[in-house]
Order: structure tokens, then C-alpha cells, then sequence
């Protein structure tokens, strides 16, 4: 169906639109508010309806649900400016096609994306599969992994600003290799810097540059990521550690397009495409005021959120295989063994994972086949001791036998499996050993109340006086807590 509507308030994008693509042979209607765009939706059928996500009389959101209600297969694509991109990325994750920024420079590319989307060639996911088997990235089969890597394919050819957030080790830096792969940047440098890992002298010139003399050892001029990967994508990892002073200067980048070198006078210009990730939530560390707000606000345009490990743990057979395959390795996992991977916490995420199987295949002598849970690290069967107990507890507490045992067994799996991160600080960050010191305390408290209950023959007042806080507190815990049994 070659029928177009053009829903937009200001009259000439919608004559302007009706030249264009009548002369391409559609047939084109316009809309200039949401009562006109219902009463329109009543009448006719659409193949695509181009947008304006701002309306006097009504949300463009919600004419767009209202759109892929009547019409589930009308494409959809959001015409916006440069203040609203964000509520087009937003379209985008409520099912619009593609966007637009206005004013439209480039018709040409609007003709194609237009074609483009009447002929199914959008974006499929064979196209998402490949470009991401191409830069060795698993997407997996959970839903909410694959919505992420559709809105990242669909605003890859943009030059919005991508943050990008996740823990350790679940693949911010290959997720901004596909970003890269699936712009038309692709042929032109992709380059990573940790901003952590530099001092602040090192990082600013190797962002900006430095003129010949410009400080001591800088013995000849020096090009800059700016210049260098001024067509390319800059991933800025560890964003948050920027140091103030580097964050001004990114601001002016992103502001202006413009930089200088150190110790240089001149402004030069840049194009490149700037993706920020970080293990820490910016937007805490910028309430914080740990990081500029402005800058937080130009980074933040897409916010794509990868999801631990432990939130995707069906998809760890497939990244075994992978990563089994990588290692040119014929060894199989027993399904004993590949539960307990699935239920481990993997707090070092995709990377822990990734590494864990190096060193299996590396460690199994050549005779073995099969990996069985005698062959896994400790810290994965202490790991599995300390959730099965995790859920346990959380499940009403029945009876109190033996529940100083239990302690007992409970705190050395939790000592081991605090020594293990501390000897493997690389694959664990700090909030999950926060998140374990919380269980502690949980199960501390659980087994001191439930024993003065006992003690106390269960009067609740007697209870709070033995352990000596108010009945309040006692209370709170018993309630609150969920410790009541
Ligand atoms: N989806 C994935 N598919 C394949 N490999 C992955 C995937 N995610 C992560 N990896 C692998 O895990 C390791 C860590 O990935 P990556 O460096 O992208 O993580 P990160 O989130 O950027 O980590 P950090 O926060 O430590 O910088 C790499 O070896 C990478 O190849």
C-alpha cells in the first residue's frame, strides 16, 4: 500500500513532504493535528505515517500507540528536532521504524529511508544478527537484550550520543563496536580509551593533542583521538572518572564541534561520533556532583542499559558454545555442570565467563571430554551454596532447628567466597560484594531474632529486651525484614 500520512502542525513540512513524495508516486495525506490524524486513521489505511512528535492538541507518543493500534503494520517514522531526540529514541523503544531530524538536509537520504521502509528493507534481524556476529557480539534470546541491540542497530546511522551503562565485563565496549560496524562510519577508525586508566595530562592529550613544546617531553606536535577519528566513533570507557578539567573541554567538543591541542592556540573542528559507557550509574554519580550535569545531559541522548549476566543466565549455554568455539575446544559441559554455571552470580559478568572457559579448556587434561562440576572453580560451587541458600531464606522459615548450623555453614561459604573476590578483584565489582555483605547481615539478623524468639517462648517483648533494642526495632525486623516465622 503506497499510501503516506503526514502528521505536522507547521503547514510547509507538510506541503514540502506531499511535493516529495507525490512526485514518487504515493499517495499523500496530511494531518495538522491529533484530531485530524484520528479522524484520518477512521477513514483510510496507511503504509507510513511521518510523525511530528509535537502537536498542540496531542502527544505524539501517544498518536504513534494509536497509529500501530489501528494499523500494526504501518511503519512509522518520527520527524524531530534536535530538542526532542530523546522522546524519538522513546518512539523508537514504542515501536516507530526509524526518525528524522528536521530540517531535513539531506532529501536524498530521505528518499532512501523512505523506499527503504516501503520495501522491507528497514533493518532485519539477519542484518542485526550478522554486523553482530561480524564484530563477536552474542545478542542471545532474551527479549530485553534484543529490543537494546534493535534500538542500538536503528540509531547507529544517527549521530546522536550514546551512554551506554552495564557492569563489568557484559560488553559496553563490544555493543559500541557494533554501533560503530552498523554506521556508515565503519571504514573510518573505531578507537576505546579507558578514562580511568590515564592520568589527566595523558588523557587530554591523547584526546585533543598537544602543540610541540607544550608541556616537558612534548618534543614533537602530537595529533589527538579528535583529529585522528575525526570521521570515527570515540568509545569514552569509565566515563565517570573524567577528571572536571577534561570534562569542560569534552563539553566545548560537544557544544561547538571545536577543540584546541594542548598548548595550542588555533580551534580545530571535529566530526567524531562520541559514545560514552561506565559501570556506575552517571546519573547518581552527577547527583553526586561527581560529574557535570550539562555534559551528563549531552551524553545521555540514547541510554542503552546492558543487563547482567546473572539477568540473561539462559542465554549461557550459547555464549559456552561461543566462547568453546573460540577456543577451538570439542569439550562439553554435563547438564550438572552447565546448571551450576547458570546459577552462579557471575559478578565478572560475560568477561568471568569468557575466562573461565579459556581456563578450562586449558587446564582439562586431553583425555576428558565432558566438564563435570568436580571440574569447576570453587568459587562456582561456593557460589551455588550461598544462592540455594539465598532462596532458602527467603522462603518462610518453618522451624528453627539447627539454624546456628546453618549460620555456621552459611558464614564460611560467605568468608570463602569473600576471599575468592579479593584474590579475583578483576571479574567483581564492588556492588555485588555490597549486595553479599547485605545477605549477611540478613541472615545474622534472621538467626538472632528467630533464636530470641525461642528463648523468649515466642513473647516478642522478651525477645527485643534479650537482644537488647526496643520493641520497635524488634518489630521492624520481625516485619519490616520479613523475618517472621
Ligand atoms: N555479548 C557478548 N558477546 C561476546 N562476547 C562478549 C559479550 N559481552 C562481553 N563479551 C566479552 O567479554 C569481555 C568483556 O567485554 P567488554 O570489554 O565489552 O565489557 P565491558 O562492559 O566494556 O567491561 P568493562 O566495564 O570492564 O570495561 C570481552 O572479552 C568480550 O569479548
Amino acid at each position: 500500500m503506497d499510501n503516506i500520512l503526514v502528521v505536522d502542525d507547521e503547514q510547509e513540512v507538510g506541503n514540502f513532504l506531499s511535493f516529495l513524495l507525490e512526485e514518487k508516486g504515493y499517495r499523500v495525506s496530511v494531518a495538522e493535528s491529533g484530531k485530524q490524524t484520528l479522524d484520518l486513521l477512521n477513514d483510510h489505511k496507511f503504509g507510513l505515517a511521518m510523525l511530528d512528535v509535537r502537536l498542540p492538541d496531542a502527544n505524539g507518543l501517544d498518536l504513534l500507540k494509536e497509529i500501530k493500534q489501528k494499523l500494526p503494520l504501518c511503519k512509522v517514522i518520527i520527524m524531530t528536532g534536535y530538542s526532542t531526540v530523546k522522546t524519538a529514541v522513546e518512539a523508537i523503544k514504542l515501536g516507530a521504524n526509524d526518525y528524522i531530524e528536521k530540517p531535513f538536509e539531506d532529501i536524498d537520504q530521505l528518499e532512501v529511508q523512505i523506499d527503504a521502509l516501503f520495501n522491507d528493507k528497514d533493518y532485519t534481524e539477519n542484518t542485526i544478527e550478522s554486523l553482530a556476529h561480524g564484530v563477536g557480539f552474542i545478542i542471545g534470546q532474551q527479549a530485553k537484550m534484543k529490543h537494546l541491540v534493535t534500538l542500538a542497530y536503528k540509531i547507529a546511522s544517527k549521530n546522536v550520543n550514546v551512554l551506554i551503562e552495564g557492569e563489568t565485563g557484559t560488553g559496553k565496549e563490544v555493543l559500541a563496536r557494533f554501533i560503530h560496524q552498523a554506521s556508515a562510519r565503519r571504514d573510518q577508525p573505531f578507537i576505546g580509551i579507558n578514562c580511568g586508566a590515564l592520568s589527566h595530562a595523558l588523557l587530554e592529550s591523547e584526546l585533543f593533542g598537544h602543540e610541540k613544546g607544550a608541556f616537558t617531553g612534548a618534543v614533537n606536535q602530537r595529533s589527538g583521538i579528535f583529529e585522528i577519528a575525526s570521521q570515527g566513533t570515540l568509545l569514552l570507557d569509565e566515563i565517570a572518572e573524567m577528571t572536571p578539567a577534561v570534562q569542560v573541554k569534552l563539553l566545548r567538543v560537544l557544544e561547538t564541534r571545536e577543540f584546541m591541542r594542548v598548548g595550542g592556540e588555533k580551534p580545530l573542528r571535529t566530526n567524531t561520533r562520541i559514545l560514552a559507557a561506565s559501570h556506575a550509574n552517571l546519573g547518581e554519580t552527577v547527583r553526586q556532583q561527581q560529574f557535570r550535569e550539562d555534559l551528563f545531559y549531552r551524553l545521555d541522548v540514547v541510554k542503552l542499559q546492558i543487563p547482567s549476566l546473572r539477568e540473561r543466565n539462559k542465554d549461557i549455554p550459547l555464549f559456552v558454545s561461543y566462547f568453546l568455539e573460540k577456543n577451538s575446544s570439542s569439550l562439553t559441559f554435563s547438564d550438572e555442570a552447565m546448571n551450576l554455571l547458570k546459577n552462579y552470580s557471575w559478578p565478572g559478568n560475560v568477561r568471568e565467563l569468557a575466562n573461565t572457559v579459556t581456563q578450562l579448556t586449558t587446564l582439562m587434561d586431553g583425555e576428558k571430554t565432558t566438564i563435570t562440576p568436580a571440574d569447576l572453580p570453587e568459587k562456582i560451587i561456593l557460589g551455588n551454596e550461598i544462592q540455594t541458600r539465598e532462596k532458602n531464606s527467603s522462603q518462610p522459615v518453618q522451624t528453627t532447628d539447627d539454624d546456628t548450623t546453618d549460620l555456621k555453614s552459611f558464614l564460611n561459604a560467605w568468608e570463602n567466597h569473600m576471599i575468592h573476590s579479593l584474590e579475583d578483584l578483576r571479574n567483581f565489582d564492588f556492588n555485588h560484594i555490597e549486595n553479599q555483605i547485605k545477605e549477611l547481615e540478613h541472615r545474622v539478623e534472621t538467626t538472632f531474632v528467630k533464636q530470641a524468639l525461642i528463648e523468649a517462648d515466642g513473647n516478642r517483648k522478651e525477645a527485643a529486651h534479650l537482644l537488647n533494642i526496643s520493641q520497635r526495632k524488634f518489630r521492624y525486623l520481625l516485619n519490616e525484614k520479613n523475618k517472621e516465622d
